[in-house]
């Protein structure tokens, strides 16, 4: 465990190990006052008198020593919250190095709710292990060894006595810890799934408004906060009589010590002086003992948490290579291509060329596997058989920037970032000057409406996110797309929000994008793309025909029932406008 803990914690361990000198300090500054007080009592106890002089010192010596103690304590937890939120800092860039070189399909199949727990508040909830339990623990642990070995020396079987409950207290506490292990999984589970069910629940506030789900969604939400309460509360109950008997239990080095060491003294096997000490010492042990207990058993929960984090990322990463491309041209190939989510097959021995410039559509019914051809196409995933290959070169051999320079990916989502209109379409080049992008806006039709913000380009999507329609959102994507001038481009139902005003416009936008380029075209709207070099119907995740829009009309029964049903739907709205 500590070798993981130092493995993240690189450059701050060194103040780690500081901390715990310091904090060791401070322990042995808050014994000090005990072997003063010892001090005090001895002369007493052998009848002697002392003087005003030999009292001050002593108790002026209490005074600077829990001054001193608070002064250590302050300065090794503050070296410690360093260290901890250093070492934090270390896991989270390492965890997102790891996630970022996982296929991209899968981390967005993973939900947000998980992956917010995990960089936020699994790391978070490792702060207090890291910066109180390991520092404190491990000062704790060799300053309570010191003062054994200090009792130990001054009466062996008066130090035996002050150990005697320790037994009890451990037993107890790992009784607790076999509970704990047992819930442990149950319990991070159900505030997984808590996060992840907020989450769902507020981003899809709008649609339980519509469609009325409010009482169906609100009850799952219920379901699951009301899960997370009781798995926390049953591990809390089955461990807390355990936390509060070793609670109890280590810390009372007086159980024993006190019948029994009297019992040695009036018999003679050990002394009077020796007696106080040991009952000093024993009394400033307690503390110290009991940190270093709760140290020890938060030690598997450190581990269990870094092993979790990193099961959760324990995914093989992509297969991207580190080559430059080297192709003599644009055209793209599927050879054998085989992938499925989960061992579940959804494409089969895919292939198809789309030549360098050539318009290639993909069509076919829902879930054939459409949107997981262009994913593949784009590295989302590795593909399980077979090959994509870009002018002849596998582009598993490609890094994942030299092809993303090379395909614009356009898809049903239009993410916009919360920052000005203008650096959003920046981002598909990020050295354009605000001529180009304003130029990339034109073209994709979008100055009409960011003329009509009142900060124009400078307004801030989140704040207009609202005021932008689906097709508008859409354009801007597609201004990025233009500025991007990739010689590749992949639309993904990229006119999927256009209404029938909107759709001419995106039309037009889409015609001046891929003026040569090699597309690769889904669309559900067979009608925008009968102009296609080669025409591809998927069924069921294999390619069932390929050919030009009149060659399949012909001869695909499969292409003709696509075509009459997209046919119908277009009269379906016309008629609907007309009336
Ligand atoms: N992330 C995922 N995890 C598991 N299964 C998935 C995932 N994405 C898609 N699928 C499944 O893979 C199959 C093909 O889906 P895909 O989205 O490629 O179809 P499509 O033809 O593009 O559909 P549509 O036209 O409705 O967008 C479907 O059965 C779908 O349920």
């Amino acid at each position: 465990m500590l070798q993981k803990l130092f493995y993240y914690g690189r450059e701050n361990n060194k103040k780690t190990v500081r901390s715990v000198f310091v904090l060791l300090t401070a322990i042995f500054f808050g014994i000090i006052p005990f072997w003063l007080t010892y001090q005090i009592i001895l002369p007493a106890i052998h009848g002697e008198s002392i003087s005003a002089g030999y009292l001050l010192i002593r108790v002026l010596g209490v005074l600077f020593s829990l001054i001193l103690q608070g002064y250590f304590y302050g300065k090794g937890l503050a070296l410690s919250h360093e260290a901890a939120y250093g070492t934090l800092m270390n896991l989270r860039i390492s965890l997102q190095e790891k996630l970022e070189k996982q296929p991209l399909g899968e981390i967005q199949s993973r939900g947000v709710g998980v992956l917010k727990k995990m960089f936020v508040d699994d790391i978070d909830s490792l702060e207090l292990l890291l910066a109180h339990g390991i520092p404190e623990g491990l000062s704790s642990v060799m300053g309570v060894l010191t003062i054994y070995l200090v009792m130990f020396l001054v009466d062996w079987k008066l130090a035996l006595l002050t150990i005697g409950s320790l037994p009890l207290g451990i037993l107890s506490m790992m009784i607790m810890y076999v509970i704990g292990k047992e819930r442990m999984g149950d319990y991070y589970q159900s505030a997984q799934l808590m996060n992840h069910t907020i989450i769902e629940y507020i981003n899809g506030m709008e649609v339980v408004k519509v469609f009325n789900k409010g009482g169906e969604s609100f009850e799952k939400y219920k379901t699951a906060i009301t899960n997370y309460r009781d798995f926390t509360l049953k591990w809390f109950r089955a461990c807390w009589p355990w936390m509060a008997g070793y609670g109890v239990l280590i810390p009372s080095t007086l159980l024993l010590t006190l019948p029994f060491g009297s019992y040695f003294v009036l018999n003679g096997y050990s002394g009077l002086a020796e007696f106080i000490l040991v009952l000093c010492l024993a009394l400033s042990i307690g503390i110290p003992l009991l940190r270093t207990m709760s140290f020890l058993s938060l030690a598997p929960q450190i581990r269990y948490k870094i092993i979790s984090l990193e099961n959760l990322l324990d995914k093989e990463d992509l297969k991207s290579g580190l080559k430059e491309f080297h192709g003599d041209n644009y055209g793209v190939e599927f050879i054998n291509v085989t992938f499925g989510y989960d061992g579940t097959e959804v494409v089969r021995d895919i292939n198809l060329k789309m030549k360098q410039n050539t318009m290639t559509a993909l069509v076919g019914e829902s879930g054939s596997g459409k949107s997981t051809l262009a994913k593949l196409f784009v590295h989302y995933y590795d593909v399980k058989k077979g090959a994509i290959c870009i002018g002849g070169q596998d582009i598993s051999q490609l890094s994942l920037k030299t092809l993303n320079d090379m395909v614009s990916y356009v898809s049903q989502d239009n993410f916009l970032f919360n920052i000005s209109l203008m650096e959003n379409i920046r981002v598909g080049k990020p050295d354009a000057s605000d001529h180009e992008v304003m130029e990339a806006a034109h073209k994709a039709q979008c100055m009409e409406f960011i003329n009509r913000m009142p900060l124009g380009f400078d307004t801030l999507a989140g704040d207009c996110g609202n005021q932008l329609s689906g097709g508008e959102k859409q354009r801007i994507t597609l201004a990025r797309a233009i500025l991007k001038d990739a010689p590749i481009v992949v639309l993904d139902e990229a006119t999927a929000y256009a209404d029938p005003e909107n759709e001419e416009k995106m039309e037009e936008v889409i015609e001046r994008l891929v003026e040569n380029k090699t597309l690769l075209v889904i669309a559900h709207r067979l009608s925008s793309v009968v102009r296609a070099d080669q025409i591809c119907v998927m069924e069921k995740g294999q390619l069932s025909a390929v050919g030009t829009h009149e060659e399949l009309l012909s001869c695909c029964s499969g292409y003709q029932e696509l075509w009459y049903a997209s046919q119908k739907s277009a009269d379906w709205k016309l008629g609907k406008e007309e009336a």
